[in-house]
């Protein structure tokens, strides 16, 4: 039986359609969209099941609210994925596919973070790993080598911190994304802010790599492509698509 995973993050919806056999993060069908264009999602989903088969289980990890909730409940009905009690929403719990969670309040820690735990000791198990999701925000937690999720760090992501800075200043302008990435100290304004955000990014990282002894830093998220390569030569880095889906996909085959 297939499974049918969704990652609904504070800016963009991912999914994939995996088999239940296949190895971590393959899949048969993939998308990801902005929240403006989520009723795309119903064709793509009635195709990917139509081309691919039905999904015997399907697991939803969502931090954009109760009103997406409702979206994409309905939007699964229509695409003919599943019916409202057959969906999984998934939850940060005491211990789920061999992590255990170190939140003071198990459910006060995103979804998305526990999954990208699972997903970052399933694709790494026996090492302390350090998981960057660089998305809207920037998480980067600490999961120890026998799956012990320590808890971690949350700021802004690349995104945001550059926004922040061109709405609430007279002469900064809001950088374009993407371009080389720039020396330590810029000779202009445009570079100067990318240096500061990636060294701010980059930086956070690094220090939780050092703090933790981590073996391995898996980084993942829409800005990962951009931050990764601002991170020193010494971090053990690997770039990960989809992190969250994968940790979805590892939780649905430990049942
Ligand atoms: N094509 C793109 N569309 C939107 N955001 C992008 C894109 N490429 C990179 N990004 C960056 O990725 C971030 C969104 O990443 P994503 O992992 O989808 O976030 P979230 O999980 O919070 O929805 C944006 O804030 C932006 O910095
Ligand atoms: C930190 C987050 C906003 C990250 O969301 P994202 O950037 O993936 O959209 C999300 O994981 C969240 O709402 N967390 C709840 C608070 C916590 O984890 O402590
Ligand atoms: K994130």
């Amino acid at each position: 039986m297939n499974t049918f995973l969704i990652d609904a993050g504070n800016t963009r919806i991912k999914w994939a359609l995996a088999a239940s056999d296949a190895p971590l993060g393959v899949w048969l069908a993939y998308g990801a969209v902005m929240h403006a264009d989520a009723a795309q999602l119903t064709e793509a989903w009635r195709g990917a099941v139509a081309a691919h088969g039905a999904a015997g289980k399907v697991i939803v990890a969502n931090v954009a609210g109760a009103d997406r909730r409702a979206l994409l409940e309905s939007m699964l009905e229509m695409a003919g994925v599943a019916q409202p009690s057959g969906i999984d929403w998934f939850a940060s719990v005491a211990e789920r596919a061999g992590v255990r969670n170190g939140y003071r309040t198990h459910g006060q820690l995103g979804c998305d973070r526990f999954a990208a735990a699972i997903g970052a000791h399933a694709l790494v198990p026996g090492q302390a790993l350090i998981v960057a999701n660089c998305g809207t925000a920037t998480t980067i937690d600490a999961v120890t080598a026998d799956g012990a999720f320590l808890g971690g760090m949350i700021l802004p992501g690349l995104g945001l911190m550059a926004t922040s800075l061109a709405r609430n200043t007279a002469q900064l302008p809001q950088i374009a994304q993407g371009g080389k990435l720039p020396s330590g100290f810029a000779d202009n304004t445009d570079d100067a802010i990318l240096s500061g955000l990636l060294a701010a990014q980059a930086g956070a990282i690094e220090r939780a790599c050092a703090l933790h002894g981590a073996q391995a830093c898996l980084v993942s998220g829409g800005a990962a492509q951009y931050i990764a390569p601002a991170l020193g030569a010494h971090v053990p880095y690997r770039l990960v698509d989809n992190i969250v889906l994968t940790g979805l996909h590892a939780a649905a085959r430990s049942e």
